[in-house]
């Protein structure tokens, strides 16, 4: 998969090449090309923004420039395009399973009170353009949620997780949220790991981990099991 980012601030993007990401593009896993958009700018000033058309608040980052850079950006090859917003889809693990079997993403970083709405339209007659949030919390500019986003797609990709099954028990996967970890010691500060962990019985802990599961489900994010096929709970998960 190659990952091209065209931003107003590329330092935002250098935690990208860190860790397992880094480790990840230095194993040839992913290609990623952070662009400066000044680069394509004419003027002395660099100018990216301009005053919104009908007034309101802030200011509006302009159309030429933006399409310059994502022509040259894009090129021949097709690439899925994202623009991140307060006001896209919900960005999910679902949309981050399908996005990870695309060859390309293009991001496309707003800043100011987003871009002018003629760069998605102009686009989205060339391939898909996916306008997304990450949130229902406004952000400054989009370079957070591609950094979030590139997370969650880049370790879905063969051979960037160390341990792969993790990938595919994430919560929401099976459309739960994961259930409480433990690890050594058994006991600290006074708390105890549960016994059931440590009995070596594989059902009765598989058990217990769905009841955990369905529980902190319950309490914490009850539109999941409101969104569960009717058939995602047996009769022991009813019964919990
Ligand atoms: N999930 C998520 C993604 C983003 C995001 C992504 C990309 C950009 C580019 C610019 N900004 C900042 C910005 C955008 C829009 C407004 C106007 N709008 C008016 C009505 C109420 C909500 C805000 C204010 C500021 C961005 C913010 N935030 N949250």
């Amino acid at each position: 998969m190659r990952i091209d980012v065209v931003t107003i601030f590329p330092g935002y993007l250098a935690p990208l090449r860190e860790a397992l990401l880094g480790r990840a593009i230095e194993a040839g896993l992913v290609e990623l090309g952070v662009h400066d958009l000044r680069d394509w700018t004419h003027d002395v000033h660099q100018a990216v923004d301009d005053s919104p058309y009908g007034g309101g608040p802030g200011m509006v980052m302009r159309p030429q420039v933006w399409g310059e850079a994502l022509d040259a950006v894009l090129g021949e090859e097709p690439a899925r395009l994202v623009v991140p917003t307060p006001a896209g889809r919900p960005f999910t693990q679902a949309t981050a399973q399908a996005w990870a079997a695309e060859e390309r993403l293009v991001f496309a970083c707003g800043r100011y009170e987003g871009i002018d709405q003629r760069v998605v339209d102009a686009y989205a007659d060339r391939g898909p353009v996916d306008e997304v949030s990450i949130g229902d919390y406004v952000l400054v500019g989009g370079e957070v949620a591609v950094l979030v986003m590139v997370e969650a797609v880049v370790r879905l990709l063969p051979g960037v997780l160390g341990n792969p099954v993790s990938a595919q028990e994430d919560s929401f996967s099976d459309g739960l949220l994961e259930g409480p970890a433990y690890t050594r010691p058994v006991s600290w500060r006074g708390l105890d790991v549960p016994d059931v962990l440590r009995s070596g019985n594989h059902a009765a802990i598989a058990r217990w981990r769905r009841d955990r599961a369905l529980e902190r489900t319950a309490a914490r994010r009850p539109d999941l099991l409101d969104a569960l096929p009717p058939d995602a709970l047996d009769r022991a998960d009813r019964a919990f």
